[in-house]
C-alpha cells in the first residue's frame, strides 16, 4: 500500500431496508475517528442513496451506486443513469461479478457504463475476477487480461479503482492469500501502465475483495499492490468494519 491513503468500500449489496441502512451508517458514523487516514465509502442499495446523502454530510464517509445503466434516459424500466446518479454519490461500482452471473453483463457492457460513468463525473470501481475452474485451470492472468482490456477500451480518463475479486473467494470465508492477491493485482498494475502510462496507473486504487474481514485486512493491506478492499459481508456489521477502517487507517499512517 505504501504511503498512500487506504480506499475502504462497503458494498451491502441487496441487503438492508430504508431504516436498517439508517441505523448501519449512523453506528459506522458514529464510531468513525475523523483522524482515521482513510477513504471510506458505503455502497447502500438505490433505494437508500438520498437519505444516506443527507445524513453522511459533513462527515469522512462517501457513497457508491452498486450498478448504473449506460444510457442517459429513456424507456428502460428498472434502471437508473448516470445523470441521477451523479448528485447523489462519487462511486459506482462496475461489473462486480454477481452482475456478470446473474444478469449477464459482459466486457462490452461493463465498457459502456465505464465511459457514461465517467462522463458523468462518477468514480467507478471496476470489478475483475476469476471464478474457480478458471482459477484451478491456471487461466485467472488470462481471465483478468481480457476483462481489464476490454473493459477499458477506449477510456482515457484514469479517474477510476479496480477492485480484484476472485469469484471463488467470495462470500466463502475463503479470502486469497495476501500473497497471491498481490501478485494478481501486479499483473492489474502493469496492463494499466501500458493503457494509461507509469505514473497514472500508480495512482489508480486497487482495491482486493472476497472474504474481507477484521482477522486479514491488515495482511492484505501491508502487501505493495494492495490500495485497499472492497467489502462485502463485513460490511455489514458497524464493528466489523469499523475495526477494518480503524486497521487500515493505522497502517496508513505507521
Ligand atoms: O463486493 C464485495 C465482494 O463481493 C466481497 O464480498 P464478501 O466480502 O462478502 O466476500
Amino acid at each position: 500500500m505504501g504511503n498512500k491513503t487506504p480506499v475502504i468500500a462497503g458494498n451491502w449489496k441487496m441487503h438492508t431496508t430504508l431504516s436498517e441502512a439508517v441505523d448501519l451508517v449512523t453506528k459506522i458514523g458514529q464510531g468513525t475517528d475523523k483522524g482515521w487516514r482513510v477513504e471510506t465509502i458505503v455502497c447502500p442499495p438505490f433505494i437508500s442513496l438520498a437519505k444516506l446523502k443527507e445524513l453522511t454530510a459533513g462527515t469522512p464517509i462517501e457513497l457508491g451506486a452498486q450498478d448504473v445503466f449506460y444510457e442517459e434516459i429513456g424507456a428502460y424500466t428498472g434502471e437508473i443513469s448516470p445523470g441521477m446518479l451523479s448528485g447523489l454519490c462519487r462511486y459506482v461500482i462496475v461489473g462486480h461479478s454477481e452482475r456478470r452471473m446473474y444478469f449477464c453483463e459482459t466486457d462490452e457492457t461493463v465498457n459502456r457504463k465505464l465511459k457514461a460513468s465517467i462522463k458523468h463525473g462518477l468514480r467507478p470501481i471496476m470489478c475483475v475476477g476469476e471464478n474457480l475452474t478458471e482459477n484451478e485451470s491456471s487461466n485467472a492472468e488470462s481471465v483478468i487480461s481480457r476483462q481489464i482490456k476490454e473493459g477499458l477500451k477506449g477510456i482515457e480518463s484514469a479517474e477510476l479503482l479496480i477492485a480484484y475479486e476472485p469469484i471463488w473467494a467470495i462470500g466463502t470465508g475463503k479470502a486469497a492469500t495476501a500473497a497471491y492477491a498481490n501478485n494478481i493485482m501486479g499483473l492489474i498494475r502493469n496492463l494499466l501502465k501500458g493503457l494509461f502510462g507509469s505514473e497514472a496507473a500508480l495512482n489508480i486504487p486497487l482495491l482486493y475483495g472476497g472474504s474481507v474481514n477484521a482477522s486479514n485486512i491488515t495482511e492484505l493491506l501491508s502487501q505493495p499492490e494492495v490500495d485497499g478492499a472492497l467489502v462485502g459481508g463485513a460490511s455489514l456489521k458497524a464493528d466489523q468494519f469499523l475495526s477494518i477502517l480503524k486497521q487500515a487507517g493505522e497502517l496508513s499512517c505507521s
